[in-house]
């Protein structure tokens, strides 16, 4: 039985599911959440749920760590351009971005003009416990994680904030966010 608080019937998601005619995009710094509250967003609305960056690593068979220890950063955002575009082009129901996909002007063009772009902001000492968690996010390790994170959230900020819809990710259950991300939507539609 589910037994989360839901301020939308059931019966209400789905006439809001409906109504959402574009892939979900969620963007925002690494931690937010768009790969967990992601999934979640794509099971409450009965779509389906891809992620950028297991796509890459399925498509160059090595995980992010491996492909920027060995080929460089540069790389992995090459295939990250390439993997928004073909994810883009297959219509999927919600796409949980990596942090940094959002900056690449031709992604960012694509996404606002073929998606519902939704950024997911949280505070810098939230993202830095969650970070924390994982040994997977190369961008971190070099340095102290809070002043990293914070100066991404500097430069990324005036392109995370050209999506039409923000949502704070609340440090409670990804089920919270992931109904606020559908009721700004609703709101937005
Ligand atoms: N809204 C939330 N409330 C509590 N924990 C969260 C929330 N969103 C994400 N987390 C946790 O933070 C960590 C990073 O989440 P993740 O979805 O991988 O973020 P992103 O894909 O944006 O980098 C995970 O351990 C996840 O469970
Ligand atoms: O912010 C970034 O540049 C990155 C974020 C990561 O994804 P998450 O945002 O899902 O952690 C991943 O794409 C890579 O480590 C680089
Ligand atoms: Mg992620």
């Amino acid at each position: 039985m589910d037994t989360e608080p839901l301020s939308l019937s059931k019966s209400e998601i789905e006439a809001i599911a409906r109504r959402i005619k574009r892939p979900i995009v969620l963007v925002g710094l690494m931690g937010v959440g768009k790969s967990t509250v992601g999934r979640k967003l794509a099971n409450m609305l009965s779509l389906d749920f891809v992620d950028t960056d297991h796509e890459i690593e399925q498509a160059a068979a090595m995980t992010i760590p491996e492909m920027f220890e060995q080929f460089g950063e540069a790389y992995f955002r090459d295939g990250e351009r390439r993997v928004l575009a073909r994810l883009m082009e297959e219509h999927h129901g919600v796409i949980a971005t990596g942090g940094g996909a959002f900056v690449n002007d031709e992604t960012r063009e694509q996404i606002l003009a073929n998606g519902i772009a939704v950024w997911i902001d949280c505070d810098i000492d939230t993202l830095v416990q969650r970070t924390a968690r994982k040994d997977s996010r190369p961008l971190l390790k070099d340095g102290d994680p809070k002043e990293i994170l914070s100066r991404l959230h500097d430069e990324r900020a005036p392109f995370y904030s050209q999506a039409p819809i923000r949502v704070a990710s609340a440090d409670g259950p990804h089920h919270d966010t992931a109904l606020a991300i559908i009721e700004a939507i609703d709101r937005w539609l």
